[in-house]
């Protein structure tokens, strides 16, 4: 039987949730095993309050009985955890993948701490081969993807069959191929200076910690701090 190495890695993260906690509940098939154990945790008495970075994962939370919050209820977050479309030895991230970058940006910034769950295949040594999401607004968006293809990439609009497809903010996504990135830190300053762009799927000094799980069944940790 093969191993889950999604699943390996996100339980291994929620063992760091502790009772009292204030939680932020991250997006996509990896965050999906963290809140599902979780859940299993709630269930024997683990208290924790927790917010949800997408419309999805507050579903699953709800379903699984963890006590969600409002914004406005809970000051800021001792923990998050989340997933990665890649991630550097610097804990520099690309998110973005499953279209719920804002949300996940804005409660991984309001958190003490965050742990990046990911299979061994998001760990790269230069960010870049997955294309960057960037979510834009749809007025005039045609004029922000020109100003993004001015950066060097190729800017895709997301599609969801038919439609464009819209984040749980009701705008775009533009996928922007790069290739490269030879840093993150500049292209995140060129991005955020274009009108239009709400935000980039580049984390940049956020994560903590990435737990990183492997097909033998073994799992690395890696710190911030650790490559430099
Ligand atoms: O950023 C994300 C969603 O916006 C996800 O965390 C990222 O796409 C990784 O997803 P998965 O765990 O399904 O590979």
């Amino acid at each position: 039987m093969s191993i889950n190495v999604k699943q390996l890695a996100a339980e291994k993260a929620v063992e760091y949730v502790k009772d009292g906690m204030r939680v932020g509940l991250g997006t996509g098939s990896t965050a999906y095993w963290a809140i599902r154990k979780l859940g299993e945790r709630v269930k024997e008495g683990l208290q924790i309050t927790a917010v949800a970075t997408s419309v999805a994962s507050e579903e699953q939370a709800r379903e699984l009985g963890i006590p969600l919050v409002g914004f406005g209820d809970i000051g800021s977050l001792d923990l998050t955890i989340d997933g990665a479309d890649e991630l550097n030895h610097d804990l520099e991230l690309i998110k973005g993948g499953g279209g719920a970058l804002l949300r996940e940006k804005i409660v991984a910034r309001n958190s003490t701490r965050m742990i990046v769950v990911a299979d061994e295949s998001k760990a790269v040594h230069t960010l870049g081969k997955f294309p960057l999401p960037v979510e834009i607004v749809p007025f005039a968006w045609e004029w922000t993807v020109a100003a993004l293809a001015k950066l060097g990439c190729t800017p895709e609009l997301r599609r969801s069959g038919d439609a464009l497809y819209k984040t749980d903010n009701g705008n775009y996504i533009a996928d922007c191929r790069f290739g490269s990135i030879a840093s993150a830190a500049e292209l995140a300053d060129s991005l955020q200076n274009i009108t239009g762009v709400v935000e980039h799927g580049l984390f940049i000094g956020i994560a903590a910690v990435a737990i990183v799980g492997k097909p033998d069944g073994s799992i690395e940790v890696i710190e911030r701090g650790q490559g430099e």
